[in-house]
């Protein structure tokens, strides 16, 4: 659509990334005057998410830093601009207005919104790409346009990627989904694991990146996680395919992935006025290792495609059909096969990797080439032959000659050879101890090491000449590639990260979740993924929440175990929503978009906040940015205040949440705030059960409905700690007194609300069942039952 200025689009982006593959974005719309920002890991290599974004704002023009190679092979955003997006304005800036700093000044003000809102000070590290976007796209749009920008004006909104559940950096670090919290706190190595290590069985670095970015952004499309589901429900009932796939994996070169991807670059001629560089000749042996990585991986695509060949779930067929059934692929190979040699292997020993590289291309395509590989057998064989000389000479037998990229060749005498000599002759130069064993060379070896690794250098040069033409063909289908590396990191995440871990647990210990809109989240006999393999006498636990009942009060004495139940409820979310089985016996859950936690206590030394102000930050930015949609947890907030202060904030923060009707559970020790119950009948309180017995608390980490008073439990536990008996028995006194107090208030605001709190009942079963995926005639059994026993209960 064109605007008044003839525009086609009043959108200006803002991109960045960075080495993690981490992008940021801002998105300026000129016509609303109105700012998103987004923060995210990129999870394909052909850039998905960042292509969702542009295609969804459809700009006008794209703000980049200038090009740079991205590592690991990814098109850098400034590149992926330039190729699918030729038709949009271009910008190029300077990395330096690329300032995160100052972009947080910026858009705090500028924005229309409260600062607590965008949980700028709390969450500055979490957003620092899409500030540093908003603060080039800001400079530039000022300066093209000639306008400047009123302070509190701009509509801000921070978003994640589209496509994805957002997990806000506190979150992440409170529940430990990629560092445990004690080695970060305490810098100790802790038996506790976080989620990501547990799931670390990827065989490659693509697998663990996208495995990363999974956790740390799950799916929210309820298609694509069913897709993964089925393919695990395949993989956990056809052994052989399980089996299979794992080794159809392991004959792919680790660093596939990588080297894939590295096919979109083209390298600048290789002429005969750049030929000797030592850089070049470097950048040549990259390009041959890549090509021989290349024939390997696809000389491994027949046994996967036979693994595939009968597979039924639809990701595993859709792959079958788009990579193994793909004839590009095999047409590929035959091009390479007709200048590379069919014996080439990909090597990992280095003087191997060296000469499978130096005998790449066949023989007789280039006499240059030929010439350099006789000079570099040449020199390889006077170096042995000169080993075997010192050998005899010397009478030092066990003498041998391991080569390393570094050095080239060296020898390694045992310690014990030179001692039966006396000493080391004087002819060998640069000794170092090594163990048992002693490195050195002659001036003989570093002459012939110089000419064999020149001899190499002339071979790569040559052969990357040879390899051009073959490299522009490949080129010409690089789409098959950067599709067959993504999918080669999708197939080691979910075989051997999540079908290895469910493989390596008991029978039926973790199932599959089912996912429904709008239905309830309901998890039985739910278990914490982590901590149930610390401890062998882990408890489960169930959860229930739905539209009509949609926050939990937990409640219990300290070390009953309700911060656990938290971390597991949200940990089981997460593994669900990254299309993987859950450790519970049954769960039905309803897509989150995001969530929240309120869980630590620890000061924020870099804000320089207390821990209350870090508490309120906190709780501000999730009650200013929650949706119906997200899921909340909360654990003793308001303990770091005065206590009627703190139950009030509680409290208020409760009847909050409720207006916002996120899915939230709520862990306190403020037995007073049972009473939310009483008035809001969504509200169901729950209790962690502990025996008194002999004065000792005996935790037994059963959820059980409703609130029961444990005397004394702190006060319990302080005595265990070692608090005076003088000073614990004045306290029993004042806190009876006030018990009693509360008690009788709560029974009249019981009976207040006793008739709403039965017409909720009805309400949450209906909506059960309007989410149950039983038959007919059982639903209309239990409505007749509901129907009876409510009347029973009215009358
Ligand atoms: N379901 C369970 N089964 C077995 N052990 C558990 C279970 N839940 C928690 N625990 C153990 O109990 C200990 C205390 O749990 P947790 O920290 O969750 O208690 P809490 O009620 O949050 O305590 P506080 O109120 O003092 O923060 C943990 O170290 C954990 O290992």
């Amino acid at each position: 659509m064109e605007d008044d200025t003839g525009e086609r689009s009043s959108f200006v982006i803002g991109l960045i990334e960075n080495r993690a593959k981490e992008v940021g974005v801002a998105a300026f719309d000129l016509r609303s005057a109105s700012l998103h920002l987004s923060e995210y890991i990129e999870t394909s290599s052909s850039y998905q998410n960042t292509k969702t974004l542009l295609h969804f704002y459809d700009p006008m023009a794209i703000i980049v830093p200038p090009n740079k190679l991205a590592p690991d092979g990814m098109v850098g955003v400034s590149e992926l601009v330039d190729k699918f997006y030729s038709s949009i304005r271009k910008v190029t800036m300077v990395r330096g207005c690329f300032d995160d700093t100052k972009g947080a000044v910026l858009v705090k003000s500028l924005a229309a919104k409260e600062p607590s809102a965008l949980g700028l000070d709390t969450y500055y590290k979490q957003y620092y790409l899409c500030l540093a976007a908003a603060a080039a796209t800001i400079k530039w749009i000022e300066a093209e346009k000639g306008i400047i920008i009123t302070n509190h004006s701009l509509l801000v909104t921070f978003n994640g990627s589209f496509d994805h559940m957002n997990i806000d950096a506190t979150s992440v670090h409170n529940l430990e989904i990629i560092e445990p919290l004690h080695s970060t706190l305490l810098g100790t190595s802790n038996k506790k694991r976080s989620l990501f290590q547990t799931l670390k069985s990827t065989r490659t670095a693509g697998g663990t990146r996208l495995l990363r970015a999974n956790l740390l952004q799950p799916l929210k499309d309820i298609e694509t996680i069913k897709a993964r589901l089925d393919c695990l429900d395949e993989l956990m009932t056809n052994e052989q395919l399980f089996f299979g796939l794992s080794q159809a994996l392991q004959k792919f070169p680790k660093e596939t992935d990588r080297v894939l991807c590295n096919f979109c670059f083209k390298r600048k001629k290789v002429t005969n006025a750049v030929l000797g560089g030592i850089d070049n000749a470097r950048k040549s042996q990259v390009v041959i290792g890549n090509i021989i990585i290349l024939k390997t991986a696809l000389d491994a695509l027949p046994f996967l495609s036979k693994v595939l060949k009968d597979a039924n779930s639809y990701l595993l067929a859709n792959i079958y059909r788009s990579v193994c059934a793909n004839e590009k692929y095999a047409c590929m190979r035959k091009r390479i096969g007709e200048v590379i040699d069919e014996d080439v292997v990909d090597a990992r020993v280095p003087f191997v990797a060296r000469t499978q590289q130096c005998f790449a291309v066949k023989a007789g395509i280039d006499g240059f080439l030929d010439l350099a590989r006789r000079s570099f057998c040449d020199t390889s064989q006077a170096i042995h032959n000169l080993a075997n000389k010192y050998r005899e000479d010397y009478k030092l037998p066990n003498l041998k000659i391991p080569f390393n990229n570094r050095h080239g060749f060296y020898f390694n005498i045992p310690l014990k050879d030179i001692q039966t000599q006396g000493k080391l002759p004087n002819k060998f130069i640069q000794v170092a101890k090594h163990g048992n064993s002693i490195h050195c060379s002659t001036l003989d070896l570093a002459s012939l090491n110089a000419r064999n690794k020149s001899a190499a250098k002339d071979c790569y040069l040559r052969t990357e000449v040879c390899l051009e033409a073959l490299m522009d063909a490949i080129r010409e289908d690089v789409s098959v590639l950067t599709l067959l590396a993504e999918i080669l990191c999708l197939l080691d995440m979910i075989v051997n990260s999540f079908a290895h871990m469910i493989s390596t647990k008991p029978v039926d210990r973790y199932t599959r979740p089912h996912f429904t809109e709008n239905g309830p989240l309901a998890i039985d006999a739910g278990r914490h993924p982590i901590l149930e393999s610390v401890h062998t006498d882990f408890v489960p636990n169930n959860i229930f929440l739905s539209e009509a009942s949609n926050m939990v009060i937990v409640m219990g004495p300290n070390m009953s175990g309700k911060s656990t139940y938290l971390q597991q409820i949200c940990l089981i979310v997460i593994l669900a929503q990254i299309g993987c089985y859950i450790p519970a016996r049954f769960a039905t859950l309803r897509v989150v978009d995001r969530v929240f936690t309120r869980m630590g206590t620890l000061h924020n030394l870099e804000s320089n906040s207390s821990t209350f102000m870090t508490e309120m930050k906190e709780t501000a930015f999730i009650l200013q940015n929650i949706s119906e949609r997200s899921l909340v947890v909360m654990d003793e907030l308001g303990r770091a205040t005065s206590s009627s202060d703190g139950f009030a904030i509680a409290w208020s923060c409760c009847e909050q949440l409720l207006s916002l009707k996120p899915y939230t559970i709520f862990a306190t020790h403020m037995e007073k705030l049972a009473e939310v119950a009483s008035i809001y009948p969504n509200v169901k309180i729950l209790h962690f059960n502990v025996e008194v017995k002999n004065n000792r608390l005996d935790f037994k980490f059963e959820l059980k409905d409703g609130w029961r008073h444990v005397p004394h439990y702190g006060l319990l536990l302080a005595g265990v700690a070692g608090l005076p008996t003088s000073v614990i028995e004045t306290a029993k006194n004042i806190t009876s007194r006030i018990t009693e107090k509360e008690g009788k208030r709560k029974e009249l605001n019981y009976e207040a609300y006793e008739g709403i709190q039965m017409a909720y009942t009805v309400a949450q079963r209906l909506i059960c069942l309007k989410y149950s995926t039983q038959d007919e005639d059982s639903i209309r059994q239990a409505l007749e039952h509901l129907k009876t026993t409510n009347l029973q209960n009215f009358r």
